[in-house]
């Protein structure tokens, strides 16, 4: 959370940004999102709305303008086409100059342009002998001086810094970065409570020559800048709203890892991921700094967060692949050379005999350089990688082994492991084909996507659920991507992104929880790392499920054992269903009625398969069941509602059950699931509960429970008079204007059908169009703490699978 601290100066007159001490952020914005004036002006949102003052902004030049610049040293002997394109990149300057800024504002960087561009030209005719990296810097330049004016037109003060004199590079050390020099430049350049607009790209050394720092090279200016301040964040803003686990334009399953270990990460570097490159989180591994690769064309989406992560993120897999390598066999590499290679060409791979490294064609024609003039003989091969990438997957036999399988049948050349065990290497001597990468994909991630399990009750069922958890993890394949990740009571929670271990939930939930609100809860739960989040709603509050909007509208699934919200006003119901149909969420309410029996799914099924539902009639409640079958007399009642409550049958509050509300609530939730529209009110409704014992607290009640005794007394001897039995029956059928509902206390015949329960069980009769004479029958325990929990397992069981075989379109702008 970003600290304020109050008493830093800054420009009121204009729209201020949070101010904050100590700690800095790094963002960077890449070519793309920077391209034309309506991506500038959404970067200057994006800068409000995420940085402060203080933070640093390190820039790439505009759109395409690098290429431009690189472009003109290919004309040195063509003048006009050189006067062509100079001009074009003058008028795109210019133009997003006119577009951007106020007249006062332009004319000084209009002015500025005018002599960048008489420098450019008058190098034209010494064939940029010596200007070359001068001329290159001029893109990072224009893009720095111009945000920097833009947002002092709008937001904030704001500084340009030219790079080159902040990063040196040692030139008598391969041109590696002097820390200690870059340290006291960048402390040095910044102005305080001003947003710092840094060039990317470019450096210096010491002689006060311009270097480039490579294709990307912005992105590594970035989180060197974060080392040398200290910054707590990184944030990548490109043109992909994150890193996926393949590449999404040719893998149409790949999903986006919301978060990835450093090592990993940096693996997928090394071996040419397109959005991280080589050199980008080298600097971060001093410090733990944190990386986000997000989009400025989707800030709202969460990105990929690189980081120090623990077994959830450990365990993502990807799959990346490059065509653009090149072999390199020789016998007569000396431990010298190979020292310089790996230094100054980063290769991909060197076998262990030392007899051949793969390189990427990138670095090839100065690798091959080198090694000419090294003397020795070589042959090369242009050669094809597909890599599986992991923490530690060396060592993981299972997804070797799958990765093998995929491989099967296809004419590979080499199959290694990395030698930091982070990845699985397939070489071929062809170019890999789309195909192929797919099904290595599919087969070993097998399309899963990682679940975070958060469970709200840890009471009387809550607590068994989580008994059952750890077994259900290890037993249930569907399972295998759920990460129980967040628990909550009513006044505290626990939530961890890296996962609960789940044999110690209830211990470290004792030690670790703390105090929290729904707001807090939110927070949290709409920046969930995970690619479904479900939610096991297992308290009895009806405040908890006002929270399910908010749920269905950040796409969070739902299981519910409460039935607050299945029983809520029409309006609200509907309101939720739709939220829910919209965003795709999820919402299991199995439980809620008969406990584990599958009435609901049974209704459902009988709609889907094109029948009606006319009459639902039974034995719902699973205390009031208990109850009455075993009330002969010999105990009295009181005495028998106190064992259903030490059972686990009962609500929390008994009363709940006694009133009819429970039974109330179930009719609702099954007339509504039948397609009726009804209220709770609707449904009549006889109260069990005296008077004398509404208003009591819980505890109150219970210490009055006796005053029950004498009315069901009275009750059970009408009914024995009657040669008959009490039963709480709950009824709903269709008529000809609409419907009839009622639920109450009903003397049977000791023959019907409601009237034979085992004590405890629920009854359902469900009369339909094709159950008309003989209707359907669903009858078996309809409480208890285990076929409670159980019913949620087998929810969370159906929404896993459902989950597994979900595949969200890839959205990528400047993809699709
Ligand atoms: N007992 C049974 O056989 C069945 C129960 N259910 C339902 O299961 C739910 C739980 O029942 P029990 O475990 O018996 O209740 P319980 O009273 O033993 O436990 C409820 C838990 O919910 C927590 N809680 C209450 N308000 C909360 C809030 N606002 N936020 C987060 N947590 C909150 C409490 O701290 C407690 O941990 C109820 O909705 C009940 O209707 C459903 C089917 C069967
Ligand atoms: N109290 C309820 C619990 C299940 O919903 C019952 O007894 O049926």
């Amino acid at each position: 959370m970003q600290q304020q601290v109050q008493n830093i100066e800054f420009n009121s007159s204009l729209n201020p940004l949070k101010q904050i001490e100590v700690t800095t952020n790094v963002h960077k914005f890449g070519g793309s999102s920077l391209a034309n004036a309506q991506c500038i002006m959404r970067v200057v949102e994006i800068i409000k709305d995420n940085a402060t003052l203080n933070d640093f902004i390190v820039v790439s030049a505009n759109g395409k303008t690098t290429d431009q610049l690189f472009a003109l040293f290919e004309s040195t002997d063509n003048k006009e086409q050189f006067t062509v394109q100079l001009a074009r990149l003058k008028n795109t300057q210019t133009a997003l100059i006119h577009e951007l800024l106020d007249s006062s504002q332009a004319s000084k960087l209009l002015q500025q342009i005018d002599e960048d561009v008489a420098f450019i030209d008058s190098q034209f005719t010494n064939s940029f002998k010596n200007s070359r990296n001068d001329v290159l810097a001029f893109g990072e330049l224009w893009s720095a001086r111009l945000l920097a004016t833009v947002l002092n037109q709008n937001v904030c003060k704001a500084n340009a810094i030219d790079a080159r004199k902040v990063l040196i590079l040692d030139s008598t050390n391969n041109f590696q970065l002097n820390e200690q020099l870059s340290k006291q430049n960048i402390v040095l350049e910044k102005s305080a409570n001003q947003l710092n607009i840094l060039t990317g790209f470019i450096a210096s050394d010491e002689q006060g020559n311009s270097h480039t720092l490579g294709r990307n090279g912005s992105d590594y200016s970035a989180t060197i800048a974060a080392h040398l301040l200290n910054a707590k964040n990184v944030t990548l803003w490109t043109d992909v709203n994150g890193v996926y686990s393949a590449d999404p334009r040719i893998v149409n399953t790949a999903r986006k890892l919301f978060r990835l270990e450093n090592s990993v990460a940096k693996e997928l570097g090394r071996l040419g991921n397109p959005i991280l490159h080589a050199n980008t989180l080298n600097p971060l591994t001093t410090h733990n700094i944190h990386l986000n690769v997000a989009s400025s064309f989707a800030p709202q989406d969460s990105g990929t967060e690189i980081g120090a992560f623990g077994e959830i993120a450990k365990s993502e897999i990807s799959v990346t692949h490059n065509n653009e390598l090149i072999k390199i066999d020789s016998n007569e590499f000396t431990a010298k050379i190979l020292e310089q290679i790996n230094t100054r060409f980063q290769p991909i791979y060197q076998c262990q005999n030392k007899t051949c490294i793969v390189i990427s064609q990138q670095f090839a024609d100065l690798a091959l350089q080198y090694l000419q003039e090294q003397n020795i003989n070589l042959t090369t091969k242009n050669v094809s990688l597909i890599a599986v990438v992991g923490y530690q997957i060396a060592n993981r036999g299972e997804i070797k082994a799958r990765f093998k399988r995929a491989l099967k049948h296809t004419d590979i050349a080499q199959f290694v492991g990395s030698s930091n065990g982070h990845s699985l290497l397939a070489f071929f001597e062809h170019e890999s084909s789309v195909e192929l990468i797919n099904k290595v994909h599919s087969q070993v991630t097998k399309d899963s996507r990682n679940i975070g399990l958060v469970i709200a009750g840890l009471g009387n069922i809550g607590k068994r659920f989580l008994e059952m958890l750890p077994q259900q993890l290890s037993r249930v394949p569907a399972l295998e991507n759920v990460h129980l990740v967040g628990l909550a009571s009513s006044k505290q929670a626990l939530i961890n992104t890296d996962g609960i271990e789940v044999s110690k939930a209830l211990e470290l939930f004792q030690q670790d929880s703390l105090a929290y609100d729904n707001q807090l809860l939110l927070d949290w739960l709409s920046q969930h790392p995970y690619d479904e989040l479900v939610l096991v709603d297992i308290t009895p509050s009806e405040q908890f499920s006002n929270l399910y909007q908010a749920f269905f509208e950040q796409g969070i699934h739902v299981i519910s054992a409460n039935k607050c919200a299945g029983a809520s006003s029409t309006a609200t119901y509907k309101k939720l269903l739709s939220t829910q149909y919209n965003t795709g969420s999820q919402w299991l309410v199995n439980t809620t009625v008969g406990a584990g029996l599958p009435v609901n799914y049974a209704i459902n099924d009988l709609l889907n398969s094109g029948d009606t539902i006319n009459e639902v009639a039974g034995i719902f409640s699973g205390t009031l069941s208990w109850l009455f079958s075993n009330f002969d007399g010999s105990l009295a009642f009181s005495q028998l509602l106190l064992n259903a409550l030490e059972q686990g049958f009962t609500e929390p509050d008994p009363r709940d059950d006694l009133s009819g509300l429970d039974v109330q609530r179930k009719l609702l939730i099954l007339a509504r699931l039948a397609g009726f529209e009804l209220e709770l009110e609707d449904i009549d409704c006889q109260n069990l509960v005296p008077n004398s014992l509404i208003g009591l607290s819980v505890d109150e009640f219970l210490g009055q429970v006796n005053l029950l005794d004498q009315y069901f007394a009275n009750k059970l001897q009408e009914a024995q008079q009657q040669n008959g039995c009490l039963r709480y029956v709950a009824r709903f059928s269709k008529t000809e204007s609409g419907y009839n509902a009622r639920v109450g206390l009903e003397i049977l015949a000791n023959d019907h059908a409601f009237a034979n329960l085992t004590p405890c069980d629920n009854i359902f009769l469900l009369t339909t169009n094709w159950y008309q004479d003989n209707p359907l029958i669903i009858q078996g325990p309809g409480a208890g703490r285990d076929v409670t929990a159980g019913g949620l397992h087998s929810d969370l069981v159906n929404l896993c699978r459902e989950l597994a075989v979900k595949t969200k379109e890839v959205e990528i702008k400047g993809i699709n």
